[in-house]
Formats: C-alpha cells, sequence, structure tokens
C-alpha cells in the first residue's frame, strides 16, 4: 500500500499537472489557408505544423468579430465585444492612434487578471492594441498592466503601413475626403470669385479671400503635420509604461520579441506561468530581418509570415530546452482572417490566403472568422486529433480559468465554454449550438449547430457589398464597412448549410431546402435571447470621441 503521505500528496501533484503553463501564439490576419497544416502547399511554416502533429487541430475555429481591436478583447475576456463596448458603431473599427481615449474598461476581467490571481507569472509580449489610457497620460487605465499582464514589451497599438518609410498609407481614403477633395474645391472657389471679381461681374469682400485661403492652408498644414507626426507618435515600442524605441525599427524586432518571451520563460521555470506572444506579423507593413527576405515564394508576406513562423520554432525550443514542453499548453491562432485586399498599387498581393473560404477580414463569411486553431499538450492531448466542431477565441478565457482553478466571474456572462473536454476527447460535440458573427457592433450573421444533427447552418441579416462587383473583398474601401450602402441587407436571411456548402456559394431557399422557414425561425429566436441579453446602455469604447487623437494623451 502507498504511504499516507503519498497518498496525500497525490491530489496536489494531480492539480500540478492540471495547472500547466500556457503560451498563448497569436498571430496578426494570418488566414486559415496560410499554415502548411491547413493545406497551404508553398508558404513554409514547419514549425505551425509541428504543434497540428503534436497537438489538435481545430477546423472551425471562429473568431466572434473579424477585426482586431474587438476580435481581442473577445479572446481575453471570453465575452461578445459588444457586452463590454468594444465594438464601433461607425466605419472605423479600430484603434489608430495610442493617444485615444477607448479601451478594454477595467471592469472587465481578462484570462491574464484570472490566472495572475492563481499564481501565475503573466507577460504580453508584442501587440495590445486595446487601449492605453482614459483621461491623462499617467492613468494607463487600459494598459496591459492594468489587465493582468505583469510585464509588457511590445505596441500599444497596431502595426501600421503608415509605421514604415514606403511602405503607404491607411488613410488614403480619408486623405481623399478630408484633404484633397476639400482644397480642390477651395481652389476652385477662390479662382472663380477672383474671375468673377476681376470681371467686375460680383462684389467679393477681401475678406472672404483670406478666410477661404487661411482655411486651405490650415488643411495643408494639418495633412503635412499628421505624416511628418503619425510615425514617431504611434509606433513606438514600449516596457511596461515607457516608451523604449521611437519609432521602432523592423529588421531585428521578431528577434527581439522572441528574445523577451523566451527570457520570461526562462526566468519562469519554477513558478506556472501564461505568456501571451501576440505577433504583429502578417500585418502591414510587411517586414522581415535580412535573414528572411527574399527567401518565400510569397514575396514580402511569405517572408514575414515565414518569419513568424521561425519565431514559433524559437518557443518551442526553449520550452523542450527547459524541459517545460509537457508542462505546457501552446496555444496558435490568428485575430481573424487573411487580409484580401491588401494588394499594393503594383498589384503585389500583402494579404494571405483564406484558403477555399470566401471573404476575409473585416466581414463574416467564413474567410473572416474562420482562423487556424492547434491547442498542443503532450502527454494530455492526442497528437494529431482534429476536431471539425464550432469553437471560438472566445473559448480560450473559460479553458484557461478551468486548468488554472480558477472559478468564473459570477456578476457577468461568459460567452465562451471550456474547451479541455472536446480536446480531451470526452465529448464530440461543441457546447456552442448557436454561435453570433458580428460585423462591429451589428449582428451580423448567426450560426446553428442543431444537437444530434450535422448540420451547421449559418444565416446573414446583411452581407458587404464587395467592389467591385464579383470580387471577394471590398477593394474601394480597403475593408468591408458594416453599414448603408456597404451592405445588402436580406430579408428572409440568407441561409447556408455550411456542412454542405463550406465555401458559401449557393444560398438555401424553401424549394431547396424544406426546413428553409423553420431553421430560420429557431435562428431568429436564439438571435433575439441573445440580443436580450446585451446591454443596451454600455459606454461605446470606440465612439468618435475615444478613436480621436487627444494629444494631451500621448506619450
Ligand atoms: C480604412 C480605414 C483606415 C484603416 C482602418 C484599419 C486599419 C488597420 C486594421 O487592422 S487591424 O488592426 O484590425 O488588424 C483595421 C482597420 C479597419 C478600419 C480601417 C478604416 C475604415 C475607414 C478608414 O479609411
Ligand atoms: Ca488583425
Amino acid at each position: 500500500m502507498a504511504p499516507l503521505f503519498l497518498l496525500l500528496l497525490l491530489p496536489a501533484l494531480d492539480a500540478a499537472r492540471t495547472k500547466p503553463n500556457v503560451v498563448l501564439l497569436m498571430a496578426d490576419d494570418l488566414g486559415i489557408g496560410d499554415p502548411g497544416c491547413y493545406g497551404n502547399k508553398t508558404l513554409r511554416t514547419p514549425n505551425i505544423d509541428r504543434l497540428a502533429r503534436e497537438g489538435v487541430k481545430l477546423t472551425q475555429h471562429l473568431v466572434p468579430t473579424p477585426l482586431c481591436t474587438p476580435s481581442r478583447a473577445a479572446f481575453m475576456t471570453g465575452r461578445y465585444p459588444v457586452r463590454s463596448g468594444m465594438a464601433s458603431r461607425s466605419q472605423v473599427g479600430v484603434f489608430l492612434f495610442t493617444a485615444c481615449s477607448g479601451g478594454l474598461p477595467s471592469s472587465e476581467v481578462t484570462f491574464a487578471q484570472l490566472l495572475k490571481d492563481r499564481g501565475y507569472s503573466t507577460a504580453l509580449v508584442g501587440k495590445w492594441h486595446v487601449g492605453v489610457h482614459c483621461h491623462n497620460k499617467t492613468d494607463f487605465c487600459h494598459h496591459p498592466l492594468r489587465h493582468g499582464f505583469e510585464s509588457f514589451y511590445g505596441i500599444s497599438t497596431t502595426n501600421m503601413r503608415d509605421c514604415k518609410p514606403g511602405a503607404g498609407t491607411v488613410f488614403s481614403r480619408a486623405f481623399r475626403w478630408l484633404v484633397f477633395v476639400p482644397l480642390q474645391a477651395l481652389g476652385v472657389t477662390l479662382l472663380m470669385l477672383g474671375a468673377l471679381r476681376f470681371l467686375g461681374l460680383v462684389l467679393v469682400p477681401p475678406a472672404l479671400f483670406i478666410l477661404l485661403a487661411l482655411l486651405a492652408a490650415a488643411i495643408l498644414l494639418l495633412f503635412l503635420a499628421f505624416l511628418r507626426y503619425f510615425r514617431p507618435l504611434n509606433c513606438f515600442l514600449m516596457r511596461n509604461f515607457d516608451v523604449v524605441q521611437r519609432p521602432f525599427t523592423y529588421h531585428n524586432l521578431t528577434q527581439g520579441l522572441v528574445d523577451e518571451a523566451t527570457q520570461f520563460i526562462q526566468r519562469n521555470t519554477q513558478t506556472p506561468f501564461l505568456l501571451f506572444l501576440s505577433f504583429l506579423q502578417v500585418h502591414t507593413a510587411l517586414f522581415s530581418s535580412p535573414a528572411f527576405t527574399n527567401r518565400s515564394h510569397h514575396g514580402a508576406y511569405g517572408d514575414a509570415a515565414e518569419e513568424m513562423d521561425w519565431a514559433v520554432g524559437r518557443i518551442l525550443d526553449a520550452l523542450d530546452r527547459l524541459g517545460l514542453a509537457n508542462d505546457t499548453l501552446v496555444y496558435f491562432t490568428s485575430d481573424h482572417g487573411a487580409h484580401v485586399e491588401e494588394v499594393t498599387p503594383r498589384g503585389e498581393v500583402h494579404g494571405g490566403s483564406n484558403g477555399m473560404f470566401r471573404g476575409g477580414k473585416a466581414n463574416t463569411w467564413e474567410g473572416g472568422i474562420r482562423v487556424p486553431g492547434l491547442v498542443r499538450w503532450p502527454g494530455v492531448l492526442r497528437p494529431g486529433l482534429e476536431v471539425d466542431e464550432p469553437t471560438s477565441t472566445m473559448d480560450v478565457f473559460p479553458t484557461l480559468a478551468a486548468l488554472a482553478g480558477a472559478p468564473l466571474p459570477r456578476d457577468r456572462i461568459i460567452d465562451g465554454r471550456d474547451l479541455m473536454p472536446l480536446l480531451r476527447g470526452e465529448i464530440a460535440r461543441s457546447e456552442h449550438e448557436f454561435l453570433f458573427h458580428y460585423c462591429n457592433s451589428y449582428l451580423n450573421a448567426v450560426r446553428w449547430h442543431p444537437k444530434n444533427s450535422t448540420s451547421i447552418w449559418k444565416a446573414f441579416y446583411f452581407t458587404p457589398n464587395f467592389s467591385p462587383p464579383g470580387s471577394n473583398g471590398c477593394h474601394d474601401t480597403h475593408v468591408c464597412l458594416c453599414h448603408g450602402r456597404h451592405v445588402t441587407r436580406h430579408d428572409p436571411p440568407l441561409l447556408f448549410d455550411l456542412s454542405r456548402d463550406p465555401r458559401e456559394l449557393t444560398p438555401l431557399t424553401p424549394a431547396t431546402e424544406p426546413r428553409f422557414h423553420a431553421v430560420l425561425r429557431a435562428m431568429a429566436q436564439a438571435a433575439q435571447r441573445h440580443k436580450d441579453t446585451v446591454p443596451r446602455h454600455v459606454t461605446n469604447q470606440l465612439s468618435m470621441g475615444h478613436l480621436l487623437w487627444k494629444p494631451w494623451l500621448q506619450l
């Protein structure tokens, strides 16, 4: 018989086994068709593929909304972003300036906070993008360190074309409407008034000339200042609350993030830890260090993706070297689908692949919301297992809570579900009977996987108007937008069964699907039940007032 002390120790040993270290790897804008393990034949991603081989591959892993800021808010809190006010009602669905006042409210609980409270060391390395300040530049009310991360090294907002000289701008449409068109209009007006006055046809007061000229000069000056200062004011690297590199340099960026991440792991071999490594790749501006530049078969995009894969490999190597692999759950995903509209004026494709799926980033066709999902935990999860059931990036929150032995917050709705029973093969069905797909704050589509059925119904209340028509994205606006003339509303909703039509090519009709009306009725009821749980008066963190650049918040 085992000695008594051993019997007493067993639960503790078991707890140690079930309280793993956690490494969360999130790519930015990586499509489900990019990694080799999801079918790509030409991009080389051996390290991501290794995770699939040694762990579980999710083939229907979904983000609740296909843009960075709200998707990350949902990931970290396990909740639809409308619940926390992290879903925009305007065209701009993400934070574009570091000195804006919106962000993940302090009342929200992140997985980092939960795990920190259970004794984990926690770190964020890489991109944050859910806000920094509220009222002044010392409050750091939305900063990672206020959301459960004990250390932060990375960028507070997002990598953008405007951060890299010569890489173009994401603001070309805004410049056209806010700068070039008004300047042209003012110029033409001034010329016409001048001519009329010269011909003696109209008496134009000189003050009007001066006023119009001053207005034009002000617009021009603001535009030039934007061009000159956007980069230093927004593209900087932070360590905790301090700016450590301004603007950040790209050539050694990935190496720097990897060093930071591996040092954190090394410092925590004796304590359970949570590392969230949030890559800047493969968002534009694309970048890679010299060792990866011009090496891939996919130009700058392939170089960036392959360097990111290398970084994944370095993290796995560190876990092996330190003997931590068996005690560490590693998760890999992307914040949403690939950005299919990312094509440079010279025709270079700077966006990734969503495989066979329609659409991409910023729309809720499968290409925008279906992301890679890989989970490895040697000795616990069966290598090579494939799970085709609907799962969500919001599931990470309750999964980590359960693993760390942290009770879920009871004062709020958590939309994610513990993934472990599915990953361990203890259950075969996803606990998500319904999932809701949001375009900013608008409920865009509903997904229904009825119990005892193989069907995956998806009903769209509206779809984006692709431009040019017949293409696979919204090239005119660079990203698809969620309302007004940018969408087509559907009544009855557009219905697909993804189990038969994963590419969403042929909407069902009452003639092709006898259950058409019954299915839509059940989905409408579920959508209403869901809407009834969303509070109406949450502060909108992405309102124009919160999105605007505020000089007094500028670090
Ligand atoms: C087009 C737009 C300016 C760019 C905005 C944008 C920039 C970067 C993004 O990437 S991610 O951080 O989500 O990964 C997303 C967006 C979405 C909104 C874009 C704006 C809409 C209207 C402005 O002209
Ligand atoms: Ca993104």
